[in-house]
This record gives structure tokens, sequence and C-alpha cells, in this order.
């Protein structure tokens, strides 16, 4: 019998799709296999959604609010099998995994805050009435989610979706559908009604299937710029749908003055090199002065990223870095590499895939000084690109060369320096003297440019979640004391 991998309207059912599967990058072995979601299937589960939307939205915030806090309960209990099943499908070590699911249970507290405090109720006394803002779901929404996250950050649509009222068809990545459906297995035990929540999987054509159906009011994507991008093309001339979008960065990190050289090494790895560089916040650009200071910094960068762990997720003790999620993304990450030093760059530490069967590299630094037309791309994985520099403005002005704007940071131990960086950079995540990955759920997460269209998500995801209505209500008709001029009564 074919694996029963969709969740529609409450059931399990077989997609009858396009085969695909997914693979452990870090063993080469099958995770998951099934099969997508065909056009009529995605049209059941939006349809599965709509006729579960008024109901679900007529429950109060307390009763929607405590199937998620049921669903936090489960990953609490799961918290292990969910983490390891994570590594398997991306490679990402236990560490990294464990963290990911307790920032899953983080959102859902996190979300009841943002709820009440961004799109709760307000009430103003005015004359003979009492005026309101309240806040109203959407209806249908559509949730995309990447892989390099695939828990968290579908999570972080689904959960201020759900709390605010909405009903959702999720399309996880077609690289971690294991990682989904083991997702909406906990959400399935929570009892959420039927239909609230339905799952598609599928490749590309799945995608576009869900993207374009007439019956969704919304879409909440976090992917690629590229994927973003056609989204966008595909929702204009369409005010009624609201499109929400989370995509990546090119994202620069100037060091400037630093008293404490392995202090600042470290932000820097963090930021260049955590999840294996598979963050849309990674620093990818890193501007170092030309000076003795600047050299020794770079030295010291040097000898801790050749001395990096990579390794197997289950390993003990764990590895900083893990897999990338697939032997071709780290194929595509050496040629991305040999393309740029085709272009003049210089390698200052080579990276490496040892076994072109899976997803490890080592990590990369470039030296791009010397490259004059440097393409503005995100290169996903991790390869440092730096840039010497004499002047301040030249490398802020170099820091803002890029259609994208997600995080920028700051090393340096002048608080005039950040605030001159500050005022100048431009991005939605701005650091000092720490590291530009790890946002915040409590803050809100989303960039400017190419990065994203100011749908900022985390703890804004409660603005694209809902609606404002304004009433002005009074329980009785009466005249006015005052009438407008030329009314007689
Ligand atoms: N700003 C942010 O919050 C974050 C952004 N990202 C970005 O995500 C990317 C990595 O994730 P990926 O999974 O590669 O993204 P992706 O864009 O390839 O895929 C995202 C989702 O869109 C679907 N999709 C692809 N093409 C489509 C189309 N034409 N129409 C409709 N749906 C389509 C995919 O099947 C998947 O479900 C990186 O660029 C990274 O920077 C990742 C994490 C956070
Ligand atoms: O969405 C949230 O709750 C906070 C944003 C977040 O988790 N950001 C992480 C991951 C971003 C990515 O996937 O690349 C970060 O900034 O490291």
């Amino acid at each position: 019998m074919a694996e029963q991998n969709l969740w529609i309207n409450g059931q399990w059912v077989a997609g009858e799709g396009e085969r695909f599967k997914s693979i452990d990058p870090a063993r080469n072995e099958v995770v998951w296999q099934g099969t997508a979601a065909t056009d009529m299937q995605v049209d059941e589960a939006v349809m599965a959604a709509r006729h579960a939307s008024l109901s679900w939205a007529d429950r109060s915030f307390a009763e929607r609010l405590a199937f998620c806090q049921k669903f936090a309960e489960l990953l609490e209990q799961n918290k292990q099998e969910f983490a390891a099943l994570i590594a398997a499908e991306t490679g990402k070590p236990m560490w990294e995994t464990l963290g990911e699911v307790g920032a899953m249970i983080a959102k859902v507290g996190i979300s009841e805050r943002a709820y009440q405090e961004r799109t709760g109720t307000v009430e103003n006394p005015m004359p003979g009435a009492k005026a309101f803002i309240r806040h109203k779901p959407h209806g249908v929404v559509a949730v995309y989610g990447p892989y390099n996250f695939p828990g968290h950050l579908p999570n972080g649509h689904i959960v201020p979706s759900l709390l605010a009222g909405n009903t959702v068809v999720f399309k996880p990545s077609e690289l971690t559908p294991a990682v989904a459906e083991y997702t909406v297995k906990l959400w399935e035990q929570a009892g959420l009604p039927h239909g609230v929540l339905n799952l598609v999987q599928g490749l590309v054509e799945t995608g576009k299937s869900l993207s374009s159906h007439p019956q969704i009011d919304g879409l909440f994507f976090t992917g690629s710029s590229n994927t973003g991008h056609l989204l966008h093309k595909q929702f204009a001339g369409r005010p009624d749908k609201i499109l929400a979008l989370e995509m990546g960065g090119n994202n620069p990190l100037i060091v400037r003055g630093v008293s404490d050289i392995d202090a600042a090494v470290h932000n820097i790895i963090q930021s260049a090199f955590v999840t294996s560089g598979q963050r849309c916040t990674c620093a990818r650009r890193l501007f170092i002065e030309n000076s003795s200071a600047g050299d020794a910094l770079l030295r010291r960068l040097i000898e801790v990223t050749e001395a990096i762990e990579v390794g197997d997720y289950a390993a003990e003790p764990q590895p900083f870095m893990g897999a990338m999620i697939s032997a071709k993304a780290a194929s595509e990450m050496i040629k991305a590499q040999d393309d740029l030093i085709h272009l003049g760059a210089k390698p200052l530490v080579k990276m490496h895939q040892k076994d072109r069967d899976l997803g490890y590299v080592t990590p990369g630094i470039l030296d791009v000084s010397a490259v004059e037309k440097l393409p503005d791309v995100e290169h996903f994985g991790p390869l440092l690109k730096v840039y010497r520099y004499d002047d301040l403005d030249a490398a802020i002005n170099e820091a803002n060369n890029t259609s994208f704007g997600l995080s920028a940071g700051l090393l340096s131990d002048s608080e005039e320096t950040y605030r001159y960086f500050f005022s100048r950079i431009r991005a939605g995540i701005v650091n000092w003297n720490k590291p530009i990955t790890g946002a915040s759920s409590a803050a809100p997460f989303g960039g400017i440019g190419a990065s994203g269209n100011h749908r900022a998500s985390a703890y804004y995801a409660a603005d694209y979640c809902a609606y404002p209505v304004a009433s002005v209500e009074a329980e009785h008709n009466t005249l006015p004391e005052q009438l407008s001029p030329g009314l007689k009564f």
C-alpha cells in the first residue's frame, strides 16, 4: 500500500502525484519516501481548510491557544526523537536540532504574547458609543517552509496563523518531508479539529498548484529569494491576498578596532559557519581593516576556522558543523568557490567536500578584495568572503552594495562607530559585537530589498496573520444633539 503522507481534512491519504524521497546527507540513507499531492489533492486540502475556517475562527482565543499549548507539550515530550529526525533529514548536529525543537516550543508562548500585544482588542470610550479595534483572521493561508529549519521556520508561520483564527495548508520543503510529517502528527495528537491544518507534500509543482489556488487568502513564505520573487510576480494585481516573504541575504559584518581578538573571531565564526552556513542571517561578507590589527585578526580567524570540527550529527563529542542539506548542495558550494577563484578571489582557507556522495564540506574563506565584479548572490553554505578596507565609509558603502538587506553587524569597541554604522547600514537586523545569526523570536524578523517585503516575521508574524477592524458601536440608535446643517427632524 502506498504511504499515506498527506493530511487532508483530518485524514492521512496517499499522494497521487510524483514519487520522491528525502536522503540523510550525512550517511546517504533514505529517510522518507512518498508521493506528491496532485492539483486535485491540493484543491481538496484548500477546500477542507475553507470549510473548517468559520468554526475555527469562531472559537475563543483561549480555545485555540489550548490546542497550541498541547502541541508544545507534545514537542517537549518527544523532543529527543524529533531532534534526532531533524538531524537525520538535514545533517545538522543534535546540539542544534535540540535547540530547534526548543525554539518551536517557545514559539507558542511568544506568539500568544504577540497576538495580545499587536493584534488584541482595544476599546476606547466616545460620546454615546464605544470605539473598538479588533482583528480578524484572513481565512485560509498557505505556509511554505525552507529546509534549513524545517521545524522552526514553518512553525513560526503556523502557530501565529492558527492563534489568529486562520486555517492552514502547509507545503514543506521537498527536502524535509519527514520533519513536516512528524510535526503534523503532533498537531493531530493535540486534537486539532479536521481541516484546520492540512499537509500537502511535493515538489515545485505542488508549490505552484497551492500558490495559484483561487481559494487561498494569503501565503506566508520562508525560502529562497528566487522563489519569493516568482511568488511576488504571481501575486501582482491581487491586493485581496496577503503575501509575506522571508527570503535570503548577502549579509555584511564589519570589524573596526576590537581589543579582544578571540571574542571577535568567535562572533565571526558563529555568524558565518553555524549550521554549515545555511542560515539566511549568516555573514557572507566580512570587512577587515588593512592594518596590522586587521592582519592579526585574519590570522586568528584562519587558524580557528581550520580547526572547526565537521562531522556526523550524532557524534560525541559533537562537531560544530554537520553535513549540508545534500551532497548536491555541497558540490554546488565547491563550484561557487571555484567560480569566485576564477574571478580573482584568493583562497585563505579552501573549502573541501571529502566525499561527493555526502553533504560534508569544510568551511572556506576567500579574500575577494581584488575581485572587481563580485556577483551579488547568496552563497547558502560555509563560504565567507573577506574584503580588506582602508576607509570605514568605503566599507559601509560596499556593505550596502547589495540588493539584499537581511542582517548586518559591526564588531568594534567604539560605541560612536556603532552609532555611525547603525545610521548608515540598510538591513532588518543590525547587531553590535554579537553574532548576526540567532535572531530572537521575541523580536521582529525580516529584511528589506530582495530579502523580504516588509512583512516581518517572528514577533511581528501576528501582524500579517490578522487584519484590523475598526468599529464604532452603540447599543441603540440615538438622535444627535447637534444635527448636520440642512437636516430637520
Ligand atoms: N529570511 C528568512 O527568514 C529565511 C530565508 N531562508 C532562505 O531559504 C533558502 C533555502 O530554502 P529553500 O528550501 O532552498 O527555498 P526554496 O525557495 O527552494 O523553497 C521554499 C519552498 O517553496 C517551494 N517552491 C519552490 N519553487 C516554487 C514555485 N515556483 N512556486 C511555488 N512554490 C515553490 C518549495 O517547494 C519549498 O516548499 C535560502 O535562500 C535562505 O536564505 C531560509 C531561512 C530563513
Ligand atoms: O523566526 C523566528 O522565530 C526568529 C528568527 C530565527 O529563528 N532566525 C534564525 C534562523 C534564520 C534562518 O533560518 O536562516 C537566525 O537568525 O539564525
